[in-house]
């Protein structure tokens, strides 16, 4: 005979004391691997065994369960083994409630701290010097391009790139009036640009104020009956906008690419990037050598960048990002191959390749 609804609560609540009581066992291993790593001077956050775990926790998943949901799950239950092993602090590009903090909050949960820094300098910084143990910075974005002032980053820093986060970034149109009161439209640049056609089609008249970031938009627009800003539903909750028009962006495919970067190397998984940035000598077809090098190699790019040098008119540097681990054979070949057209060539990294994430 089918149960009740008491009936079937009780069995929730029955399962749901066995689900407490194992990620208290859980934890109680959590914390030796903590003392572990401590005695070992090992990293805390382990982003390729993270990944497997994942990975593995989704092969055995038979649903109803989503695997989003499952990973969501875990990303808090990791987020608390985290804290539980060591007070970590993870630095972004504040303020609050912008995408980096939506991204940073992906990939680290709700258990660590987080420092709002107010430029991406500060973030490196903080890394730099161990005020924080990890960092997340915006690195591209796939209608408007690189984040050129990460790119110049990497090049004055020592910290290298232990993982990266794809958020699928939605923009939305919030205010506290209605559409047709509005007057003014504020947001950062970029989520102004992401945005054209929908502000063009929608409001050709009303004046776009460019602010340094979503969250200060919506800040604004929180003070004023008659502003909007396009922003993150994160900010619209955190100020008591209403979210007038959602996903606004001109490309719905608009994805934000971020990296994590601390002063780890992770291990390969078998599904890695590597982010190289490399100063070409100046002799004819330099650059057509090292492009050869990677065909040659079988190496597949998913970035190429180039930004001035800054040290004389003409010269240039290219970033690149490519599939593979700095301790796979043929990267290791790559990256000698290349040496002998480059003036130097610099690892930034080697990590796991990341999902990318919605932020609906
Ligand atoms: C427990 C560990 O530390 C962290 C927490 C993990 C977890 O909760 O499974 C996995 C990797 C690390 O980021 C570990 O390294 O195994």
């Amino acid at each position: 005979m089918n149960k009740n609804l008491s009936e079937l609560r009780s069995e929730i609540d029955r399962l749901d004391r066995s689900i407490v009581a194992m990620i208290n066992e859980r934890y109680g291993y959590v914390r030796q691997v903590g003392e572990w790593k401590h005695a070992n001077a090992s990293e805390i956050y382990v982003p390729e065994r993270e990944k497997a775990l994942l990975e593995k926790l989704e092969g055995i998943n038979d649903g109803p369960l989503k695997n989003e949901t499952l990973r969501a799950i875990y990303r808090e239950i990791m987020s608390g083994a985290i804290a539980l092993e060591s007070p970590v602090k993870i630095a972004f590009l504040g303020p609050e409630n912008t995408f980096s903090h939506q991204a940073a909050l992906s990939k680290f949960g709700s258990s660590v701290s987080y420092l709002a820094k107010n430029s991406i300098a500060e973030v490196f910084e903080a890394v730099d010097r161990g005020k924080a143990d990890y960092g997340v910075v915006p690195i591209e974005n796939s209608t408007e391009g690189a984040v050129t002032y990460t790119l110049d980053m990497f090049n004055q820093s020592e910290v290298s790139i232990c993982a990266e986060v794809q958020l699928a970034a939605h923009q939305n149109l919030m205010a506290r009036c209605d559409k047709e009161h509005i007057r003014v439209i504020y947001s950062h640049p970029q989520a102004l640009a992401q945005c054209r056609l929908y502000l063009h089609n929608n409001f050709p008249l009303v004046p776009q104020v460019e602010v340094r970031s979503t969250a200060e938009a919506a800040k604004r627009a929180a003070m004023d009956d008659h502003a909007a800003a396009v922003a993150s539903t994160l900010a619209a909750d955190a100020n008591g906008l209403k979210v007038l028009d959602g996903s606004i962006e001109d490309n719905s495919r608009n994805v934000t690419r971020f990296l994590v970067i601390a002063r780890q190397n992770p291990k390969p998984t078998g599904e890695d990037k590597t982010s190289i940035v490399f100063a070409l000598k100046d002799k004819v077809g330099a650059l057509m050598e090292c492009l050869t090098a990677f065909g040659k190699e079988g190496v597949s790019m998913s970035m190429i960048e180039s930004r001035p040098a800054k040290t004389r008119p003409g010269e240039y540097l290219f970033f690149v990002d490519f599939n593979g681990h700095r301790n796979d054979t043929h990267v290791q070949e790559l990256i000698e191959e290349l040496q002998k057209h480059c003036l130097y060539v610099k690892t930034l990294g080697s990590y796991p390749c990341g999902l990318s994430i919605s932020n609906d």
